[in-house]
């Protein structure tokens, strides 16, 4: 029976810039041998240029189903000349279920602010895709304890919109990559923080799951799942790696 992925764990892995042709396929093909994980939601985020190699590779699971997410969209709705972009529409036509919108490495490069994300969350929607919208606070903004506001301004780009599923990454932006991992009181606070942001903005009758990025690996990812409000993980480096993606996964699926 097909599970319902708003009572699961998502654990995705954000491959960011990183894979090949032949790297993609032996990782993915060994993915397809996992046993059962009835609990997890599990989701690939290859570059742009592989979400089509990555869908039809995840086609052939033996046990789970494997959710194609791209990493970013266009701000653009409708096809036309916007070159170097790609549209939801295209991203759907490829066989993507899950996007990523508003990754702090997007905000820092390029940046995008909440009115790019909102429109990108808009238009993501409007082809029946998930928007998995990635929020955090940077350090400064922890240490004068403006934390929860910057996470609220974020937030606000769902404000009025027409849904009922809300996914979020709370990405603390000094520990992405950084190999520095929030404490389980901080993930608490922020994930009942934002859990309760949602609700306020959008009504109790919200399906919501709030991943937690930055920094997940084999040896930390059952103590972070067992915090409350924790639904998932957005894992980067260590979803490059088969043993260490497959471990997270075993922990998502024996939290309770
Ligand atoms: O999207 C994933 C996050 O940016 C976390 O990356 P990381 O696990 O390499 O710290």
């Amino acid at each position: 029976m097909e599970q319902n992925i708003w009572q699961q764990k998502w654990v995705i892995g954000n491959w960011k810039m990183n894979g090949q042709l032949q790297d993609n396929n032996a990782l993915v093909h060994k993915l397809r041998s996992l046993p059962e994980h009835n609990n997890v939601c599990i989701g690939i985020s290859p570059p742009t240029v592989y979400l089509l190699q990555v869908h039809q590779a995840v086609q052939i699971v033996l046990k789970n189903k494997i959710f194609t997410c791209a990493q970013d969209v266009s701000r653009f709705a409708e096809k036309g000349a916007y070159t170097g972009e790609v549209s939801a529409e295209m991203m759907k036509d490829v066989g993507v279920d899950i996007v990523l919108i508003g990754h702090s490495e997007r905000s820092l490069y390029f940046n995008e602010k909440n009115d790019v994300q909102r429109q990108k969350i808009e238009n993501v929607l409007k082809v029946g895709l998930i928007p998995l919208l990635c929020v955090g606070e940077s350090l400064k903004e922890r240490e004068d304890g403006r934390e929860k506001e910057a996470v609220a301004y974020q937030l606000s780009v769902f404000k009025g919109l027409k849904t009922q599923n809300f996914a979020v990454a709370y990405e603390p932006v000094w520990a992405i990559g950084t190999g520095k991992v929030a404490t389980k009181e901080q993930i608490a606070d922020m994930h009942q923080f934002i859990y309760d942001e949602i609700l306020s903005l959008c009504g109790n009758d919200a399906n919501i799951r709030v991943l937690y990025g930055g920094s997940v690996n084999d040896k930390n990812a059952a103590e972070i799942f067992s915090v409350p409000h924790v639904d998932g993980a957005l894992v980067g480096g260590a979803s490059l790696k088969y043993d260490s993606f497959t471990a997270i996964i075993n922990a998502a699926q024996s939290a309770e």
